[in-house]
């Protein structure tokens, strides 16, 4: 494909600024459709109101009221589905809303169309290569496709196709303590992530404990302390600029004579391409299997949905330093890019494992490729 439709940008009356406003105005719609989800409880995301800071080093969860049931499953799944609708409603809104247009005074797919969708693909940020060979694989289609609903049908397929060939992600109860160790650039999410699989892992009734290993920001550990009081999980601290590795290793020291169930390592933001940073990241992941064989079990990896094709490039890096098994992807409620996630499935051999559509609680979803393409379009 000659990507044509770069000549022809200028010529666009809409700029991409303007398509994420209108875009705010889409999700507040959807919140409608949020609240419309039978018997879904709103989450409780409001973590401004914290209990004091805690002074020991190694603390006990407090006792906290249980969170509210939210109902028996079948309840509970459109209520998330409604969250993943709501949350991807700026990246629907392009494709959907360009798709049906594309076929406007149209019956067939003729090569202007297969320009615009091209466009529209690399616009929400699906990238580059993926974006050919989806094409390509659409164009051989073409004849077949009759309407934009087909088309969107087609194309369900054709991304379904990159997440089924995904690798199985690392299974979470197959080690005591299972050791999670969070890794990423800057601001990504990583505490907040954290925070909500520690909650999502208490409701089930695991024994969850964190380890504060960023010890770069004095405000990371006063965060990471208020989610695991409102998760209801341990947290292992020591004071600011502390060794991280040396907390990593408490972490897991306390977590084994206690008996926790999961530990999550909270790590310090770092850019992917400064060299000691991605040493010293290394050197937690050394502390960490010296105490427990195989730790840490999971290596995930926080991107957010907003860099964009950035996001690959941390990808890579953090692969090679690392040996990354899972990938959360968050912010996508954010960006009218959620394109990014085939772009990540198709060019990264690493199972996305969750995605963040929100601040709430429940906004962190396991990633479900079927739901996700319906979502979508
Ligand atoms: N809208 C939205 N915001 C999110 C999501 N996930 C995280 N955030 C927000 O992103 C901001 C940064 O999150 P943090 O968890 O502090 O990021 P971090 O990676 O721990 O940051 P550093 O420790 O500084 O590297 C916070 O304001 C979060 O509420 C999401 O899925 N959607």
């Amino acid at each position: 494909m000659a990507f044509k439709w770069l000549k022809k940008k200028k010529e666009k009356t809409e700029p991409p600024e303007k398509i994420e406003e209108e875009s705010l105005d889409a999700s507040s719609a959807d919140e409608a459709i949020e609240n419309e989800a039978a018997g879904e409880e709103p989450s409780s995301d409001d973590f401004s109101t914290a209990a004091d800071e805690p002074d020991a080093e190694v603390q006990d969860a407090p006792d906290l009221e249980p969170e509210k049931d939210n109902g028996p499953a079948e309840k509970k799944a459109p209520g998330l589905f409604a969250r993943l609708k709501s949350g991807l409603s700026k990246t629907r809104r392009i494709l959907t809303t360009d798709i049906d247009e594309l076929f406007l005074g149209k019956k067939i797919v003729d090569d202007d169309m297969i320009e615009d969708l091209e466009e529209l693909l690399i616009t929400s940020d699906m990238g580059v290569q993926t974006t050919m060979d989806i094409m390509e694989r659409i164009s051989g289609k073409r004849s077949r496709i009759a309407g934009a609903g087909e088309l969107k049908r087609v194309l369900k397929e054709e991304i379904l196709a990159y997440f089924d060939a995904l690798p199985e992600p690392v299974p979470e109860a197959a080690a005591k303590p299972h050791v999670v160790m969070v890794v990423g650039v800057n601001g990504v999410g990583k505490t907040t992530t954290i925070g909500k699989l520690a909650a999502h892992e208490s409701k089930k009734g695991r024994k969850v404990l964190i380890a504060a290993a960023d010890t770069f920001r004095a405000a990371a550990i006063e965060q990471i302390s208020i989610w695991a009081e409102r998760a209801g999980a341990e947290i292992v601290r020591h004071k600011d600029n502390a060794d991280p590795a040396a907390v990593a290793y408490d972490g897991i020291e306390a977590a084994i004579s206690r008996g926790a169930d999961t530990v999550y390592v909270d790590t310090a933001g770092r850019l992917h391409t400064k060299v000691n940073l991605m040493e010293e990241i290394k050197k937690i992941q050394r502390t960490l299997s010296k105490r427990l064989p195989d730790a840490p079990h999971e290596v995930l990896l926080v991107l957010d949905a907003t860099t964009g094709q950035n996001a690959l490039s941390q990808a890579k890096m953090f692969n090679e330093a690392l040996g990354i098994t899972g990938i959360a992807l968050t912010k996508l409620d954010g960006t009218a890019k959620g394109g990014i996630v085939v772009s990540i499935c198709s060019e990264l051999n690493i199972p996305l494992k969750y995605i963040g559509v929100g601040e709430g609680v429940e906004d962190l979803q396991p990633f479900d490729p079927k739901q996700f393409v319906e979502a979508l379009f």
